[in-house]
């Protein structure tokens, strides 16, 4: 598959394992490397003036003398300019000596309109932040206005976790090399890479798949064929059967939506479990989707042994009372034996923050499986340790949670990161700021619930459900409410079904 993400480590030891398999070595992926980012700047930007190469002291800075060479051979006005020369008998130093262009001192850049930059000052071996010159050839660009093409990043971003060290270029194009990199798509590294292109550079799939990458973007090629569809004689509840925990008289709609979603989502049944004073509220608004009294875990208990439910969502609207967090311990402690998943949401994940010693506890089972769907602030209140520590990305910090509660993560926002104990992270890229309206999340967890009640494996059932998530509220467009998600999910699961 093609959506391994690599760390600039996996990057290196992909690279490393290229050269020892031959025939290519390291000046020779080099030349590949700069040799398609000097095609794409001529394709892309066919009537350039000018072309300002930065080469920087490392392998990045290797890759531009390349650019340099032959953009100037085919006949384009090439400025060279370094931040000083690469280390003796390095396959940059060969890069340079290879490129007969003069080399201008970073201090006196400033790129002129109608030129554009080529950023080959830093990519992979970033290590701390940029210094001085560098800050102001990157204040320089961006007030000339130039488009900026970035060989592997834009300097500054970091591959590892998208952040950004001290300053960096704002690219209109990336090109990176084999596989992207996670700071290509978490946020702020995102924006600035504009559009990122991976360019083949002669290492196989095969050398991509001997770095045991752990790391995906997230694309239905990879779990579609996990995707269920009804078998012939199914019946509603062989399709699998939701139940969705409703919150007070006031705050029932959360529920519903979450219901509505799994419904959309394929659940052959969905009850809502309703306390007494809500009851009147939910039956006014609910058709199809069952509605049963629930208002202790008696109650429950009676539910999940009459109707044998698959999946629970519990969170949704249902404040984060200590007792909420109470009621969370007691389901997954008597899960075994009633049903198989629990996706625990919003004031589900919040109320457990006065409980996490017992929370961490119970989940030693591993059991029910368990999907937690934390926002920016839940992920914080249920794992603050882990959203303290500045060195992890927020692809690590959702890996090293999901680790913690023996849980599948999504870790949501604009770059939602999905991550399973078993140490298997991905990305999502399809995400779209329609999606930030109140409600959307209650959609996700009922979609995610669906998915695990129809037997979808756990990971890839996460993953589809971001991405469906987000492809119906692409589809709905402008003027999106959460309400509208659930029936903008009928075309996604068309597409994705048979
Ligand atoms: N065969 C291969 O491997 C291939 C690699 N490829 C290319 O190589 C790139 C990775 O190359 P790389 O590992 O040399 O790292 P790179 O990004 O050039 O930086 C390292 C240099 O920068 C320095 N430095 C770092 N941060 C700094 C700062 N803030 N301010 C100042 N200096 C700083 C650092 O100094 P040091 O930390 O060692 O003191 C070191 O000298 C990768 O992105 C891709 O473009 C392709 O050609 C395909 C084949
Ligand atoms: N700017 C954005 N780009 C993409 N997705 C977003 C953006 N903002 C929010 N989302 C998505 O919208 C959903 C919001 O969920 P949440 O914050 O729980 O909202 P609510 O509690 O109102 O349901 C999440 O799936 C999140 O990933
Ligand atoms: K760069």
């Amino acid at each position: 598959m093609a959506f391994e993400l690599l760390t600039p480590d996996e990057m290196a030891e992909a690279d490393r394992l290229a050269i020892a398999a031959g025939p290519v070595d390291g000046i020779g992926l080099m030349r590949w490397a700069g040799g398609a980012v000097a095609a794409l700047v001529l394709k892309r930007f066919p009537a350039v003036r000018t072309v300002h190469v930065l080469c920087g002291p490392g392998n990045n800075g290797g890759d531009g003398y390349v650019v340099a060479r032959l953009l100037a051979e085919t006949g384009v006005a090439v400025r060279l300019v370094a931040t000083g020369a690469p280390r003796k008998g390095s396959d940059a130093a060969l890069a340079a000596a290879e490129c007969a262009i003069a080399v201008e001192p970073l201090a006196a850049f400033a790129p002129e309109t109608g030129s554009i930059v080529v950023d080959a000052l830093y990519g992979a071996g970033l290590s701390r932040p940029l210094d001085g010159d560098v800050v102001q050839a990157i204040t320089r660009t961006a007030a000339a206005g130039v488009p900026v093409v970035a060989v592997d990043l834009p300097s500054g971003v970091s591959g590892v976790s998208g952040e950004v060290l001290g300053n960096a270029f704002a690219a209109t194009l990336t090109v990176t090399f084999a596989r992207k990199k996670p700071g290509h798509l978490l946020y702020p590294g995102r924006a600035l890479c504009g559009e990122t292109i991976v360019a083949d550079i002669g290492v196989s799939d095969a050398t991509v798949a001997a770095t045991a990458a752990r790391s995906f973007e997230n694309d239905p090629s990879w779990w579609r064929p996990h995707f269920p569809s009804p078998a012939k004689d199914a019946h509603k509840y062989s399709r699998g059967h939701v139940g969705v925990f409703s919150g007070g008289p006031s705050a029932t709609g959360a529920a519903r939506l979450s219901a509505m979603a799994a419904a959309r989502a394929g659940a052959g049944a969905v009850t809502v479990l309703s306390p007494g004073a809500s009851l009147v509220a939910n039956a006014a608004h609910l058709t199809s989707i069952i509605l049963r009294r629930s208002d202790t875990l008696q109650d429950a208990l009676a539910f999940f042994d009459a109707r044998k439910p698959e999946v629970l969502v519990y969170g949704p609207g249902l404040g984060a009372e200590p007792e909420v967090g109470r009621f969370a311990l007691e389901l997954m402690s008597v899960a075994e034996g009633r049903f198989g998943a629990l996706v625990l949401d919003a004031d589900g994940i919040s109320s457990l923050s006065h409980r996490r010693a017992a929370f961490f506890e119970v989940r030693k089972r591993g059991q029910p499986a368990l999907v937690l769907t934390p926002h920016h602030g839940e992920f914080g209140r249920l794992f603050p340790e882990i959203a303290a520590n500045g060195s992890l990305s927020k692809l690590e910090r959702a890996r090293a949670a999901a680790r913690r509660a023996q849980a599948i993560i999504i870790y949501k926002g604009p770059d939602t990161v999905i991550a399973a104990p078993d140490g298997r992270a991905a990305i999502n890229t399809n995400g779209t700021p329609l999606l930030a309206t109140a409600g959307s999340g209650d959609v996700l967890s009922g979609i995610v619930a669906a998915l695990l009640a129809q037997r979808m494996p756990a990971f890839e059932a996460a993953c589809a459900a971001v991405w469906m998530h987000a492809e119906a509220a692409r589809r709905f467009g402008p003027g999106l409410i959460a309400e509208d998600l659930p029936l903008a999910l009928r075309e996604v699961v068309a597409g994705l079904s048979g």
